[in-house]
């Protein structure tokens, strides 16, 4: 211990003694634990060990870091505050005298962090001060170097973008281009411009497939007083479609729908089972104990006819060649006749209606099996749609007329399905233009069957549109680009120390919690007008993340498109933010197991890395993700 002053050295032997009466209470083997802390609590001094989970022994004892009220203490205290935490009803008060990170290694105690940039290691017996000890942070710079967001409406475009602006007006323009290259940009100054050129009577709409980027389409349109474009998400926009033409829809859409049934219906081979459907059934089928005013060619119980019966689903699943495991049959007929039952409150209408309802107001089916009763998919709508032009077609009639809009853009439009771009497509007027912007490599959505952009450019009908690529990069820095070029094209190397990417390996999600809680904190603190984003890969993780950083600034948990873009901390995942950018980015899950090497976690890990503009942090709790080939080891 020769390199340690007094308080190192005490600490070490406390934490040694500590440790000796674990194992003396555990002699079958000590439990993980992960840190340490002293409390004074009235006239005592306790010892706290945090652990993954609670283990109360006779003098000392260990507290779930996830859901025991004091681990708050160590998270938000530093040594020698005096603390007040709510315990239920009480206020729990004392101060914390010492706080200790704890490391081990087969079982022994290798290195202590006393928090104040000092680490304390352990070779062989001799404990020592480690001087290259590893404490990444999200390097900061001031808020100015930062510079203030500005909408894309508001930039000068450069003279390869302005060109694609200025193509001819009656050609529909494919726009590529890689993540930050500006193709959202280019796209809605074309469509703004179209619109200034045509004046009064021109209708334009940007369609997407998300929430978060529509309202961050909305708040740039509306920031540069741009009025009369119509912002959608495709499935607004295609239920606004439906409804006018469908009478017979039920105003719920379902909630339950399994990824399998989803992706069952987005399939391309569905197309072709839709064929023989109508040669099955060329009028449109009718319930007959709920006639409908609609005169539309296709109607709801089509979709019963085709989704419940497990003969059609079966054959779709074998066209499908194996992309979709048989088992969805069952799932796809099972969640259809539950579509098409009344949910409790109908089928029970003639008991006392006080029965039927919740004490939390809830509906009565919320939260049960029955909770998609009388719902439509959105996925039906395409669908039902397709049914309608395939019988009008076989009558010699035109289908329904929905073309409102001289200009659409559909932007990401690598995540629309076949048949929702066939939708789109009877969206425009008679000579009006498609601006479709994309990117190959940010396909995400596991439902979406995206087959090149030759494809997409024949359903919407327009083959030869002009099609540009975006060259210069514009929303990353320039390590964080290489990065990003790294992960979709393997021949290329990742970054050597990048200066705007900060990399955290820890062995546990407690000890990654207390780094990341850190970091979050002083990076709101240094500046605050930044937007802070930890982008997760899944919807789960993200809340395991933002309940692991409950104890560090206030988090908003963005599913389903609630971003605020404001200041703060946001808690996401990969497949909400397309489109989207972030002052800093923190990924906390950059680990082999949630990013192993397959296309899948190439292109999720490629859109979140590159929603960062100014600094990038890669988290891992346990080993790093093959794809981040310079990570530090
Ligand atoms: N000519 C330019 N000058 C300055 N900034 C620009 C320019 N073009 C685009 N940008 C900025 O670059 C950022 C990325 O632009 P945009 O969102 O249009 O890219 P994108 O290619 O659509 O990205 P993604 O593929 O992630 O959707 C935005 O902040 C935008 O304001």
């Amino acid at each position: 211990m020769s390199s340690l002053n007094a308080d190192q050295q005490r600490r070490v032997a406390h934490q040694l003694r500590l440790l000796a009466t674990m194992r003396a209470q555990h002699p079958g083997g000590v439990p993980p634990y992960f840190a340490h802390m002293r409390l004074e609590t009235g006239p005592r001094e306790v010892d706290v060990l945090l652990a993954a989970s609670t283990h109360v022994g006779p003098s000392l004892s260990l507290i779930d870091w996830r859901t025991a009220p004091l681990a708050e203490v160590f998270f938000s205290y530093e040594e020698g505050e005096e603390y007040d935490i709510e315990v239920g009803e009480r206020v729990v008060s004392g101060r914390l005298l010492e706080k200790n990170l704890l490391g081990f290694e087969a079982g022994a105690l290798v290195w202590i962090d006393t928090g104040d940039e000092a680490r304390l290691e352990c070779t062989g017996t001799d404990w020592h001060r480690s001087e290259d000890a590893p404490r990444p942070h999200l390097a900061l710079r001031p808020a100015e170097a930062r510079g203030p967001f500005r909408s894309p409406l508001e930039v000068r475009l450069d003279p390869a973008q302005q060109r694609v602006v200025d193509l001819p007006r009656d050609r529909s323009v494919l726009l590529l281009g890689e993540a930050g290259f500006g193709k959202t940009t280019v796209a809605l100054h074309r469509l703004v411009e179209l619109q200034r050129e045509a004046g009064p009577g021109f209708r334009g709409a940007v369609l997407v497939p998300t929430e978060g980027l529509s309202r961050l389409t909305r708040l740039m349109l509306e920031r540069r007083g741009v009025e009369g474009i119509d912002v959608w998400t495709y499935t607004q926009w295609a239920a606004s479609v439906a409804r006018s033409v469908f009478k017979d829809l039920p105003r719920r859409e379902s909630v339950d729908a399994t990824s399998g049934v989803i992706r069952l219906k987005r399939h391309p081979a569905l197309r072709g089972l839709l064929e023989e459907f109508i040669q099955r059934h060329p009028r449109p089928l009718r319930d007959e104990d709920r006639p409908t005013t609609s005169r539309a060619r296709a109607s709801r119980v089509d979709l019963e006819h085709l989704f419940g019966d497990r003969s059609w689903m079966e054959r779709l699943l074998s066209a499908t060649e194996g992309a979709l495991p048989l088992s969805v049959a069952a799932e796809v007929t099972e969640h259809t006749r539950i579509q098409f039952l009344d949910p409790t409150e109908v089928e029970y209408a003639h008991v006392d209606r006080e029965n039927l309802v919740t004490v939390d107001g809830q509906r009565i089916d919320a939260g049960t099996p029955m909770e998609d009763a009388d719902s439509v998919d959105p996925e039906d709508y395409a669908v039902l749609f397709e049914l309608e032009r395939l019988r009008a077609r076989a009558d010699g009639v035109k289908p329904s007329f929905l073309a409102a809009y001289d200009c659409m853009v559909l932007d990401e439009a690598q995540e629309f399905a076949p048949l929702e771009l066939a939708l789109m497509r009877r969206g425009l007027r008679p000579g009006g233009t498609f601006i479709v912007a994309g990117d190959a490599a940010q396909q995400v959505d596991p439902t979406s069957f995206f087959d090149g952009w030759d494809a997409v450019l024949e359903e919407l009908a327009v083959p030869r549109a002009e099609r540009a690529v975006l060259e210069v990069s514009y929303r990353c820095p320039d390590d964080v680009t290489a990065l990003a070029r790294s992960l979709i094209d393997p021949e290329r190397a990742a970054p050597h120390d990048p200066p705007s990417i900060t990399h955290c390996r820890r062995n546990n999600l407690f000890h990654l919690a207390v780094w990341l809680t850190r970091e979050s904190r002083t990076v709101l603190a240094e500046d605050p007008s930044a937007s802070l984003t930890l982008i997760c890969r899944s919807p789960e993780a993200a809340r395991t993340f933002a309940h692991a950083l409950r104890h560090g600034p206030p988090a908003r948990l963005a599913f389903a498109g609630q971003f605020e873009f404001r200041p703060g901390l946001t808690v996401t995942c990969v497949q909400e933010i397309k489109g989207l950018e972030f002052d800093y980015v923190l990924i906390p899950d950059a680990t082999a197991g949630t990013y192993p090497d397959t296309p899948e976690s190439r292109r999720a890990l490629y859109v979140a890395v590159t929603r960062a503009t100014h600094r990038l942090g890669l988290g891992s709790a346990g080993a790093w993700s093959p794809l981040l080939t310079s990570s530090p080891r």
